[in-house]
């Protein structure tokens, strides 16, 4: 049988460069970041310990990126200082491992630092313990990054004793430790303990949001690796004359010169020509992203996802078609993944905002959200929740950016009240509702949204 695979593409050159796992070479939009954390760092590279620093800010802005550039940095120098320097770094994801207590983090930094097995039978404290241990033997300066820190919730025993060590002779004088905490929950940040901010937070780092032209420069830089005939020139070594920004000789290159863009923030430019992308394909891209919450992240993935569509369907150029295409298709595949998740009773919260989503009725308060739920409960023969907990549940939506929760203006009577609404396509919540086996039977069609209560009714 003839296979339909091919072992090239005429769209990907390096098609890596857009995954999940590529390490990019520089950060230049985090310039101002990574030289807070080169300071928080730099103690470690005079052999004592370094500060402790928290880096936060939304998903897909680089800070894992900042925080693994910065160390592999200062690896360097105490590899090159080998005879002077002792230096051990650690990178743990908690949410990867679900290191989600004190005591599985602490195994886990147990088990790096050891190369033993995971301890079993033990207290935390007992773990604590031989973690501590496991210190003293390493000795010298030990950084610890801890990724999704926020995952180990309101258990901050760790988090407490790490940063003191020292301070109580949980290690030997000879020990360093200190920790990168890196957190996109800011609820978390903020809801910590005063006696763990005070030592967990020596230095903050806030990573904005990416505004368009940053992320038109990050996806520049990786178009120009992972495509075909895709190429970023600095101008005076392209065959073009240049004059305020424009291309006024187009030179070789005649109808298809390129255009001239800057791809970080040196002010230096560059020509930048491809002939598997049209020039709307990064400045769409990179608008979808900054209007939604600037993550370079989902970014890089539509990206991706448009140059496999090109590539599965044989397009030769990649537009705005593409991605568009790309955008919903990823949309789609991030909704689902995260309905799939989710608890029954959170599908039952989003399918009565689906519904009055459908009869033009939101953006709507609690009560009527709460009386569509009640009728999908019983048409699938789930518990009902009280009204509260299922508003818990609304918010936990909001927080995923499937639904849309706001205080707003509730009329004559009373202060302002939460309305809700879908912020993602609704026909692809229908589809997913639609396919979730706990709501068999489930007809969204035959749920009568009753009395509209949009904000005006009020
Ligand atoms: N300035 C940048 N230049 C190039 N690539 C970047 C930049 N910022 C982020 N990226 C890329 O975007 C993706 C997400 O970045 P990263 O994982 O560092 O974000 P994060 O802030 O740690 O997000 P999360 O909190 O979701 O883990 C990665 O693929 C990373 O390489």
């Amino acid at each position: 049988m003839p296979s339909r695979y091919a072992s090239t593409s005429h769209i990907f050159q390096e098609e890596e460069v857009l995954r999940e796992d590529y390490r990019p070479d520089e950060l230049p939009e985090r310039e101002d970041e990574l030289d807070n954390l080169h300071m928080a760092l730099s103690p470690a590279a005079r052999g004592v310990g370094a500060n402790n620093a928290f880096l936060y800010g939304k998903a897909g802005q680089g800070k894992t990126a900042a925080a693994k550039t910065e160390l592999a940095e200062l690896e360097y120098h105490a590899e090159e200082e080998s005879d002077r320097l002792d230096l051990t770094t650690l990178y743990i994801s908690c949410e990867s491992h679900d290191l989600s207590t004190s005591f599985r983090a602490a195994s886990r930094i147990y088990m790096e630092l050891t190369g033993n097995e995971r301890p079993t039978g033990h207290s935390t404290d007992a773990v604590m313990d031989m973690m501590f241990e496991a210190m003293n033997d390493v000795g010298g300066t030990i950084i610890i990054v801890l990724d999704e820190i926020d995952t180990l919730g309101d258990d901050d025993r760790l988090l407490y004793s790490l940063p003191r060590a020292r301070a109580q002779n949980y290690v030997g004088d000879h020990v360093y430790p200190s920790v990168i905490g890196i957190s996109n929950d800011l609820q978390w940040r903020d809801n910590l303990s005063s006696k763990v901010k005070s030592s967990l937070y020596d230095d903050q780092i806030l990573f904005s949001p990416y505004d368009a032209i940053q992320l038109k420069q990050i996806l520049r830089r990786r178009a120009a690796k992972a495509f075909q005939d895709t190429e970023l020139i600095p101008v005076d070594e392209a065959d073009v004359t240049v004059e305020d920004d424009t291309i006024i000789d187009t030179g070789e290159f005649g109808s298809d010169p390129g255009e001239v863009v800057e791809i970080d923030c040196s002010g230096e430019q560059y020509v930048f020509r491809s002939e598997v992308l049209t020039s709307d394909v990064i400045p769409l891209i990179s608008a979808f992203a900054a209007q939604d919450k600037g993550d370079a992240r989902q970014a890089i993935k539509y990206l991706r996802k448009a140059g496999e569509i090109a590539d599965a369907n044989g397009i030769e150029q990649l537009d705005e078609e593409t991605v568009r295409q790309a955008q919903s298709q990823v949309e789609k595949e991030t909704v689902t993944e995260a309905m799939r998740e989710m608890t029954t009773q959170a599908q039952l919260a989003l399918a009565a905002i689906t519904v009055l989503e459908k009869s033009g009725d939101t953006p709507v308060r609690t009560k009527p959200v709460y009386a569509i739920y009640q009728n999908i409960a019983d048409e699938v023969g789930a518990d009902k929740l009280v009204q509260r907990r299922m508003r818990d549940h609304l918010m936990e939506l909001d927080m995923q950016g499937i639904i849309d929760a706001r205080k707003r203006a509730a009329g004559s009577v009373g202060g302002p009240a939460w309305h809700f609404e879908l912020q993602v396509a609704i026909d692809i919540v229908v589809e997913v509702l639609n396919e979730i086996s706990r709501l068999d039977g489930l007809n969204l069609d035959k749920i009568n949204p009753g009395k509209g209560s949009k904000i005006s009714d009020y």
